[in-house]
């Protein structure tokens, strides 16, 4: 165990509310750990325990990993404590439990990604056909302001002549009383929930009389409010972990707005760590212009092995026309001068493009339309919209109509037996219901399974011989090499190339990580959200573009790069001050 500093004290000793602002390398995970094996020695409850939250599976696991190395033996925190997702916590101990007061069999609600129910409504307008309202009832949920959403806009629409509320809402009433919650209402339902019937809020609040967030600062809005209800209801101590800078989930409506605004709040203590045991110091000092947190305040202290490292970090300045080679064969060179063995575990090259290469594990789809499906997913929460759409038609294509080799115009051929416009509504009906990226690789294909099982049985799309689902939507079952593949979020096999001998990423893919040396690379793209030598200098710091430029350089332990489009020597880079950062010119 590491001697802990007076910061990490304090955050063990602390009880009540409490807000942990960590910086990068902090060791969040190590200091959770540490608060958790501390309360798991003193716990004297039978059926009462700590719930340990957080975002994605791996983060979980990771906790549990800590804590086992803690105490130097494998287990595994069972009842009464509870540790997983926060999305798993809300659906098992508050929609599934309570759920069933809501519908009239009083049967426990099906939680659903997508609408196979098609309930018969004659109540529809021709506008609601027009908008596509009718046809897409999953993506209308209630706020927890009470008010009805669609696509996160709020559902504005004049009632029928003589009625008093609008088709949707008609509609969604249906679907409530048969206990049918879309996923992506289960924050605002179990808000309701807790809300109308404060005995159940007070029953889990005392049933986890201890609540601990990690990377808190990507809790949504309406996860923040079901929490601060049971918080009200008597929750004894509670943990809010995270550092807002690295808030870069906002596609899945991660917001740190929540966690900063409990920083204000009166009635929670805010601790914080401002030791970095990752960087050397010059790399801290750098950084520190792009963190909002640190705006007007000092550069976070290094105390890790690497504190004194000498090198600065380099601004790499380049001309527009300078190939990308030449970039890394800079960076790779620097790291030889410094000693730094260029392996995929100990340099890094990122960049905030979305899309990467493919997974390292050799065969692991089966089929290329597996491949393309999972493509496309990828694709549609990360990246282009119009490369999902292309990916998911070709594979639905070669997976009921023929062969995409032999076709000249996959236009022309669809039009043959089926209108296209019916088409393209049914792959959107597919990419909007792609089950979660964070979801483990083997827990997608399933999940994907049942989705496509359901719209492709609602089309009239035939599967071909030989490429049905059970056939086509497949992966690996077993891999030597890396044994746990199948417990890995998808998302993970498209972020990173680690062929090459160094890691490429975009920056989401090492969130989390630490490297010897990273160079980011600000590709020159066209878009309104890339990163750009522009917004680096002058962009709001209160940006999630700018979060995710954070994250990426406070990867390294002694070697950061920063390489962008520049030849005027005389231009001003106000965020790379000649005094913190070494400016390189290539051509
Ligand atoms: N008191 C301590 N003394 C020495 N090392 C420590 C101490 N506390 C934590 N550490 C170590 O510091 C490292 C911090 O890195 P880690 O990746 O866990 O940080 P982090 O807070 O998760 O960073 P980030 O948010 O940037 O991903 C870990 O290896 C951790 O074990």
């Amino acid at each position: 165990m590491y001697e802990l500093t007076d910061e990490q004290e304090a955050f063990m000793r602390a009880e009540g509310k409490n807000v942990l602002c960590a910086c990068p390398g902090s060791g969040k995970t190590y200091i959770v750990a540490r608060k958790v094996l501390k309360y798991l020695h003193q716990w004297k409850k039978n059926h009462q325990g700590m719930a340990v939250l957080s975002f994605t599976n791996i983060a979980s696991k990771e906790i549990m990993d800590q804590i086992e190395q803690l105490i130097g033996v494998s287990g595994k925190i069972d009842y009464p404590h509870f540790v997983g997702t926060v999305d798993s916590f809300i659906n098992n101990f508050i929609v599934l439990q309570y759920g069933y007061l809501y519908n009239e069999n009083r049967a426990r609600p099906q939680v659903t990604l997508s609408n196979i129910w098609n309930y018969q409504f004659r109540f529809w307008r021709t506008e609601c056909h027009r908008k596509g309202c009718s046809d897409s009832i999953e993506k209308f949920y209630y706020g927890i302001d009470g008010k009805l959403y669609k696509n996160h806009s709020e559902v504005i629409c004049e009632p029928n002549s003589g009625r008093k509320v609008p088709p949707c809402a008609q509609y969604k009433k249906i679907y409530e009383k048969k206990g049918i919650v879309f996923q992506s209402e289960v924050s605002s339902f179990a808000y309701r929930l807790l809300n109308e019937n404060p005995c159940i809020a007070q029953a889990i609040a005392s049933r986890f009389p201890v609540i601990l967030i990690d990377e808190a600062q990507d809790t949504s809005e309406e996860q923040m409010a079901v929490f601060d209800l049971l918080f009200t209801a008597g929750v004894e101590k509670t943990f809010l972990v995270g550092d807002p800078d690295q808030s870069i989930y906002e596609w899945r409506n991660a917001t740190p707005k929540c966690f900063v605004q409990k920083m204000q709040e009166d009635d929670w203590k805010t601790l914080m760590l401002t030791a970095n045991f990752r960087s050397s110091q010059r790399i801290c000092n750098a950084v520190r212009y792009f963190s909002q947190s640190l705006e007007d305040k000092a550069a976070n202290t290094a105390k890790g092995p690497f504190a004194a490292e000498e090198q600065k970090p380099i601004l790499l300045l380049h001309s527009m026309q300078t190939g990308q080679e030449k970039i890394y064969e800079y960076f790779k060179n620097k790291c030889k001068e410094m000693e730094i063995e260029v392996v995929s575990d100990k340099v890094a090259i990122v960049t905030r493009s979305k899309i990467h290469s493919d997974s390292d594990i050799s065969g692991l789809w089966k089929s290329s339309e597996v491949e393309m499906f999972a493509r496309s997913a990828y694709e549609w929460y990360f990246g282009s919209r119009k490369k999902a759409f292309s990916l998911c038609e070709q594979a639905i294509y070669s997976m009921t109509i023929g062969d995409l080799k032999s076709i000249h115009s996959i236009e022309d051929e669809i039009n043959r037996v089926i209108p296209y416009y019916k088409w393209k509504l049914g792959i959107i009906n597919i990419m909007t219901n792609y089950p979660s990226l964070d979801t483990p690789i083997s827990g997608w294909i399933n999940q994907f399974k049942c989705t496509l099982n359901q719209l492709l049985e609602s089309s009239n799309l035939v599967q071909r011989e030989g490429k049905d689902i059970a056939n086509v939507v497949k992966i690996k079952t077993r891999d030597t090499k890396m044994k746990d593949f199948k417990e890995k979020p998808i998302r993970v096999f498209f972020e990173k190339k680690n062929k090459e001998s160094y890691t490429r990423s975009s920056v989401h893919g090492v969130k989390g990580e630490t490297y010897e040396a990273v160079l980011l690379h600000v590709q020159h793209q066209k878009g309104s959200n890339t990163l750009t030598p522009s917004f680096l200098n002058n962009g709001a710091l209160d940006s999630e573009l700018m979060r995710i430029a954070y994250v990426g350089m406070t990867r390294p332990r002694r070697l950061l790069v920063v390489a962008m489009p520049g030849t005027d020597k005389k231009a001003e880079y106000p965020r790379f001050p000649k005094s913190e950062w070494e400016h390189v010119f290539i051509k």
